[in-house]
């Protein structure tokens, strides 16, 4: 019987898009089992703070088809959960502000026998894409309040609020 193989990925996963799901993908294929990791909002200190609720975050991604189990992080030691999960593989995302072998020598040093990868970027395949929760909330904000800017997107025909076409 061959072990299953554990992989765990996380994120923010605010306003999900079409680069979370390349992401979560991507790392299913690295085992047999993908156990997301959502993060606390105390603990997103490198942006700004995610507009949704962990546990609505967390039931996003356990939505998605290639997560297998979908769970909120810890609020102090980001290595609870690990230590709880015990993965064979971590997948970072291609542009997670995480570093692989810092990663690997925390693992090490707790005695996880688990190893550090990371996920391919997924790019742009529509002009008016958004692959980013933080460019989401920007385009809503200047939509829904025009004086934050022009509150007009011509680039798909969009009209500002109030305009019947
Ligand atoms: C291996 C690993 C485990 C993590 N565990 C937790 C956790 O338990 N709780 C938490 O709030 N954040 C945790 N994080 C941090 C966030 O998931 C995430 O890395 C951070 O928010 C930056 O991700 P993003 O900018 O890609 O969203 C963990 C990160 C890594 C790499
Ligand atoms: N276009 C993309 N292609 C591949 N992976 C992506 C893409 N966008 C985000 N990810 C990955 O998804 C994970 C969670 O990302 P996060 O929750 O920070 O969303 P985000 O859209 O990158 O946020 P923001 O752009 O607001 O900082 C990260 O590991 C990130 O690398």
């Amino acid at each position: 019987m061959v072990p299953m193989t554990r992989v765990v990925a996380q994120g923010t996963f605010d306003l999900l898009h079409p680069g979370h799901v390349h992401y979560l993908e991507d790392a299913a294929t690295h085992g047999d089992e993908l156990h997301a990791i959502v993060a606390r909002r105390a603990n997103v200190t490198h942006k700004p703070a995610p507009i949704l609720c962990a546990e609505q975050r967390r039931d996003m991604v356990a939505a998605l088809g290639a997560v297998d189990e979908a769970h909120l992080g810890h609020p102090e030691d980001v290595f609870v959960p690990i230590e709880r999960l015990d993965p064979d593989v971590i997948v970072l995302g291609f542009d997670q502000h995480h570093d692989e072998a810092n990663i690997a020598d925390a693992l090490a040093e707790r005695g996880i026998d688990c190893r550090v990868e990371r996920a391919s970027a997924r790019d742009p395949r529509y002009e008016d894409e958004l692959l980013s929760s933080g460019d989401i909330v920007d385009r809503i904000l200047k939509r829904r309040d025009p004086d934050r800017g022009d509150g007009r997107d011509c680039q798909n025909g969009d009209r500002p609020r109030g305009e019947r076409g």
